[in-house]
């Protein structure tokens, strides 16, 4: 018997409530199998725990992770209890960094049973590779003065080693799919990271002659997602590019609710982390309204990473079934709670055991 062990971070919000919606469809998931169980270890970590303890983990938090062969997250933040920039650099990105998670993937399609809110969606299918280490979301820069002579400085870090290893996932993705990486930069108006992101584009689409490529700047990319989702295959982005693009993605699908996301760790050295594209929603929180799909998707995109590509199709499927068959969340027009559509989810996928 395959045993996996996961470590669970609920964090705030929905989070609460799609996290263990989403284990128990992994628990079905295991029965239908019938040679694979979870072991599955919560841990508080989360705006509540920083309210207690003056930090968002423990200082030892990342050596306990480590030895587990996944991370499944729900969403860290909770602007009422802590600034939004502490919350996440204090768990999300730094598990991120010091796991060197260093590539973030996020598909986006037609699914069945969904009201795109496009008018004519066609049937697009695409995966965002979002650069996951680096570029706009650093460290690096400070504030001085106060007043009418504050100063605030950002500094954006491309190195090429990140921006490489960022393309070349996207090419060798592309390979398994449509061949074609379509390219997110800004060199117009972002005068030197976003050249230096197309000259290594230029230098990386060289080595991969069978995969057609296409750059836009993002502004009329993010138009494309909306005009024409479907000629896109695979898109690579830098950090925050690919932020932006990726609710997007969930909002042509038809609700953010449902896209998911893996943080891979490449090297093999570290866990990789699984999570929903969408946050804490503290909006809906509490209600038990909050959709369950993007967890779930999120746990599907776990499978295949364990190398449970048959299992993995298999949710999604189910997953579409019961969105097609009207077992749905407000936020995709249903009327159906969270615990509700997980419980239809499993129920389905207990038929296949
Ligand atoms: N990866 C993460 O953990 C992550 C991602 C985004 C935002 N955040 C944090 O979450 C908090 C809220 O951020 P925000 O409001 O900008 O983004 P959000 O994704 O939490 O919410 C945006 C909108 O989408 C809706 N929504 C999101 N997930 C949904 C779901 N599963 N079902 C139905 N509706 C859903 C919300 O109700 C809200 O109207 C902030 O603290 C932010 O920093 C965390
Ligand atoms: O990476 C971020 O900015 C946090 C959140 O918005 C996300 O997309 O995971
Ligand atoms: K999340
Ligand atoms: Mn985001």
């Amino acid at each position: 018997m395959k045993k996996w062990e996961i470590a669970v971070i609920p964090g705030d919000g929905i989070g609460k409530e799609v996290v263990p919606a989403a284990l128990d469809v992994l628990r079905a998931v295991a029965d239908v199998h019938g040679g694979m169980t979870f072991s599955f270890t919560e841990f508080p970590w989360s705006c509540d725990y920083y309210v207690e303890h003056g930090k968002m983990m423990p200082d030892d938090g990342l050596s306990i992770l480590r030895n587990f062969d996944a991370i499944f997250l729900g969403a860290v933040g909770n602007p009422a209890l802590v600034p939004d920039h502490i919350s996440l650099w204090g768990l999300l990105l730094k598990i991120r960094r010091e796991f060197e998670q260093v590539i973030n993937i996020r598909p986006a399609k037609y699914f069945r049973g969904l009201s795109s809110p496009l008018a004519e969606p066609h049937e697009f299918d695409f995966i965002v590779v979002r650069e996951n280490s680096e570029g706009e979301y650093s460290e690096v820069g400070g504030r001085i003065h106060r007043g009418e002579d504050e100063i605030a400085i950002q500094n954006a870090v491309f190195t090429r080693k990140g921006t490489e290893r960022a393309m070349r996932y996207a090419f060798e993705l592309a390979q398994k799919r449509k061949r074609h990486v379509t390219s997110a930069t800004k060199s117009n108006g972002i005068f030197h990271t976003m050249p230096f992101w197309d000259e290594v584009f230029a230098d990386v689409k060289r080595d991969y002659p069978d995969v057609a490529t296409a750059s836009y700047h993002i502004d009329a990319l993010a138009a494309f997602f909306v005009t024409r989702p479907h000629m896109f295959d695979v898109v690579v982005a830098s950090n925050l590019f690919g932020d932006i693009l990726t609710d997007l993605g969930g909002a042509i699908m038809g609700s953010i609710g449902i896209a998911p996301a893996a943080n891979i760790n490449v090297n093999g050295k570290y866990p990789s982390m699984f999570e929903p594209v969408h946050g804490s929603a503290p909006d809906i929180y509490g209600k038990g309204i909050a959709n369950p799909i993007g967890q779930i998707w999120t746990a599907k995109l776990m499978l295949d990473h364990f190398g449970e590509e048959e299992l993995g199709a298999l949710l999604l499927n189910v997953v579409e079934e019961v969105t097609a068959d009207g077992v749905k969340t407000p936020d995709i027009g249903g009327t159906a709670t969270t615990k509700e559509v997980a419980a239809e989810i499993c129920r389905r996928l207990r038929e296949h055991a």
